[in-house]
């Protein structure tokens, strides 16, 4: 933004604001100065937040209100500078454009302004003897690898801390550790020791996760949501307090992470366009935030982010370490601008700690150990390109004059944490910035919303995914539309022809020259066209139905995981949120496929029996893609799976062999088959007025007194895929952390 200068024959009134500028600026986002500049007026012009109340006596009940007027503008502040209450009118140089909105997208304009609302919370956190040993292999081949070994460590708040290594030196999981999101135990094959302190009490993170936020390194979001919803989406489900708090709460983090501009815009994807990798970044951080936890965790919050991009994304979390938070994030190598910003690093060479200790602190430690950083060169880059070029032994020895150093340290430090097993809660104290700007805010605190509040705020969500991934939406409707008309082509009033037949009686078929058997034996043939003229209609809405769920749903899965780890929401809302969205979409397809069907194919059965079938082979079909989706270790495997399920279907449908025929041991596979029962009600509802039926019938192993059976088989599968769908969700998230 354009700031406003301070004109020279104001030289007065630049040093009152100059004076105002350090308690007006942690104050008022909208109002500091900076190298004589007056920035972050608002979009009107209007200074309209008092400033600070407390900080200063004499500034109580002030206010200013600007106006420009040609090149200039005059600032009134009526407020008692020198002990009286008068008001005063001083002129300002403005350069035009006056009425610019904040540039909040650079950071070196933003500053000390951002993330105002959150309160200072003390709190450090401290690890001791951490190590973690994961097992694999079985039986004689069995192999213990030592991931973590005894590493020593803090962060503090109002810190970035940062871990610095080189690649497999064990960042992430260090990281996931602290931030409880490392699984452990006899059936994960790991074992984690050590303790852990916050706020100088022993905790296990994993306990106290909900008030850690992490950020995984992949940014895992609904791609057709903006950030503006992402924020609307996680506040609605992880905070208590009205709407207008949380607005309030959602335009702040906003601001503080300079997604101002971007904030309508979706977030895209590989396939859909939308925002740029580092908006992207901060969008992921913002959701994260949203509970304003103490602790902030970060996963290489920069990698595949350009230069400015990742200088961008530290700035924030630097300036969230500033407003009180405690901020931990692994970099792998780090710019020498971003490296600046870091208050604290954390060096770890295969799975042990080399050093660790303030920024500063860390040129001077290796050099006095022989190993001088070159002048102009990266001190991060010369650190970690010593942990991997230096031999093993020398590496060790670094580390063991570290572990020496330390142990010498904490014998003199008579500053141990207290050892009560306690686990500490996490909790912000409210004070300083945090009480003075967002009094109002002080309602919001982190909660699980009731099933109801989930389910809905995910149906939302779901329906506007669907209505806004045209690529999906188009797949859905072409597919259907192509398949029903070249089906419908093919088999061309195959009704008609049947019911005319059966209007003309035997002995005027006769009369044209063909015998009784030929007859039947015509009419049979017939019978099985009109037949499979349904089971083609019965494909093309079990393919149609399955094929967007195996395209959306693997890219989907993440997201899910991700928030689901967040304790965002349970296993059970998400899934019924996808099968409510999915509904209504399949009946549309249905209605499309049958009514296009309906009047080519020339079918005789009633059109709403039909419609219903179609419906609930199309949820069966759902279902199952939804189960495999959930089932497959990566979400890629989803459409190498679809085939191996969806294939034998057809087997089984009775158009290419009955199953009676088929070897016994195999015929047992038509119970888990949901398109044969679909066929067979399909066949029972179009057929029952086609005289000979039963000669269909008996061929393909359909019994009209049966139907309600089938129905329930159907209903049946629906569930228990469903049910399959969501036990493999849940174990899913379990085995994630
Ligand atoms: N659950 C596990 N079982 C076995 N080995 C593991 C497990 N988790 C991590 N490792 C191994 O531990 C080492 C450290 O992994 P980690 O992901 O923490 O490294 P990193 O420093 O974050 O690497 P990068 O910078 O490449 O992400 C790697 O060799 C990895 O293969």
């Amino acid at each position: 933004m354009a700031g406003l200068e301070v004109g020279d024959d104001s030289s007065a009134v630049a040093a009152d604001l100059m004076s105002l500028d350090m308690a007006e600026r942690e104050a008022d986002p909208f109002l500091f100065v900076q190298d004589g500049t007056l920035r972050g007026l608002d979009g009107q012009g209007r200074l309209t937040r008092p400033p600070s109340e407390g900080n200063s006596p004499q500034r109580e009940g002030s206010s200013a209100v600007a106006s420009p007027r040609n090149d200039r503008m005059n600032l009134r502040m009526r407020r008692g500078y020198d002990g009286t209450s008068s008001s005063s009118w001083w002129r300002l140089r403005a350069p035009p454009p006056f009425l610019e909105v904040p540039d909040l997208e650079d950071p070196s304009k933003i500053g000390l302004t951002r993330f105002s609302s959150f309160g200072e919370s003390s709190l450090e956190l401290r690890w001791e003897a951490l190590s973690m040993c994961s097992w694999t292999g079985h039986g004689k081949k069995e192999e213990a690898v030592q991931i973590l070994t005894n590493v020593d460590g803090a962060a503090r708040s109002g810190q970035l801390t940062c871990i610095l290594g080189p690649s497999g030196s064990g960042k992430t999981t260090l990281l996931n550790v602290l931030a409880g999101r490392q699984s452990s135990g006899q059936r994960h094959r790991i074992r984690i020791t050590g303790q852990v302190w916050a706020a100088g009490q022993r905790v296990d993170p994993r306990a106290v996760r909900s008030r850690i936020a992490y950020v995984m390194q992949k940014d895992e979001m609904f791609a057709t949501s903006t950030p503006r919803e992402a924020l609307a989406f996680s506040a609605a489900l992880r905070l208590s307090g009205n709407r207008e708090d949380r607005n309030e709460l959602i335009s702040e983090l906003l601001g503080s992470l300079g997604l101002l501009r971007c904030a309508d815009t979706c977030i895209g994807n590989a396939v859909i366009n939308g925002l740029s990798g580092g908006q992207r970044k901060r969008t992921a951080i913002g959701v994260e935030l949203i509970t304003r936890p103490d602790i902030v965790c970060l996963d290489e919050p920069t990698s595949g982010l350009d230069s400015y991009a990742a200088y961008q994304v530290v700035r924030v979390l630097k300036d969230l370490a500033l407003a009180g938070c405690t901020v931990i994030c692994t970099l792998h190598q780090p710019s020498s601008e971003i490296f600046a910003l870091v208050d604290h690093v954390i060096c770890l060479c295969n799975g042990r700690c080399l050093w660790e200790g303030d920024r500063e602190q860390m040129g001077p430690h290796f050099d006095k150990l022989g190993y001088r950083c070159p002048v102009g060169f990266n001190p991060a880059d010369f650190v970690i390109f010593l942990m991997q070029t230096e031999p093993r032994e020398k590496t060790d020895s670094l580390i063991g004059a570290w572990t020496n150093t330390r142990a010498e340290a904490n014998l003199s430090s008579s500053s141990l944490p207290s050892t009560s097993p306690a686990a500490a809660e996490l909790c912000r104290t409210p004070h300083g910035r945090a009480g003075l700007s967002f009094a109002a805010n002080a309602s919001l605190g982190p909660v699980t919303k009731s099933f109801r509040k989930q389910l809905w705020q995910l149906i939302k969500r779901e329906m506007r995914a669907a209505v806004r991934d045209r690529t999906t939406m188009t797949v859905r409707f072409v597919l259907s539309v192509v398949l029903t008309f070249l089906f419908g082509l093919v088999f061309q009033g195959v009704g008609r022809t049947i019911i005319e037949e059966e209007e003309q009686t035997l002995f005027d078929l006769q009369w044209s020259g063909l015998n009784h058997d030929e007859v039947l034996a015509m009419r049979k043939r017939k019978m099985e066209w009109h037949f499979n003229a349904l089971v083609q209609v019965a494909l093309v809405a079990m393919l149609s139905a399955c094929q967007p769920v195996i395209l959306t749903f693997p890219l989907e899965r993440p997201v899910f995981l991700r928030e689901h780890s967040s304790g965002t929401y349970n296993v059970l809302p998400y899934y019924l949120s996808k099968m409510a969205v999915e509904i209504p979409l399949v009946f549309m397809q249905s209605l499309m496929t049958l009514g296009v069907c309906y009047v080519v194919m020339s079918l005789n059965g009633n059109f709403w029996a039909l419609l219903g079938t179609i419906v609930l082979l199309s949820v069966c079909s759902v279902a199952v893609a939804l189960a495999i989706g959930c089932a497959v270790r990566q979400p890629r495997e989803t459409g190498a799976v679809g085939p191996l399920v969806f294939v034998p279907q057809m087997l089984f449908s009775g158009i290419f062999i009955p199953v009676s025929h088929m070897p016994a041991y195999l015929r047992w596979m038509q119970y888990c088959s949901f398109l044969p029962y679909a066929i067979k009600v399909l066949g029972i509802v179009e057929f029952r007025r086609v005289p000979h039926k039963e000669v269909l019938f008996d061929a393909q192993d359909i019994r009209e007194d049966s139907l309600l059976v089938y129905i329930a088989f159907l209903i049946l599968l629906v569930f228990i895929f469903s049910l399959m769908g969501i036990e493999m969700l849940r174990r899913r998230a379990k085995h994630l952390f």
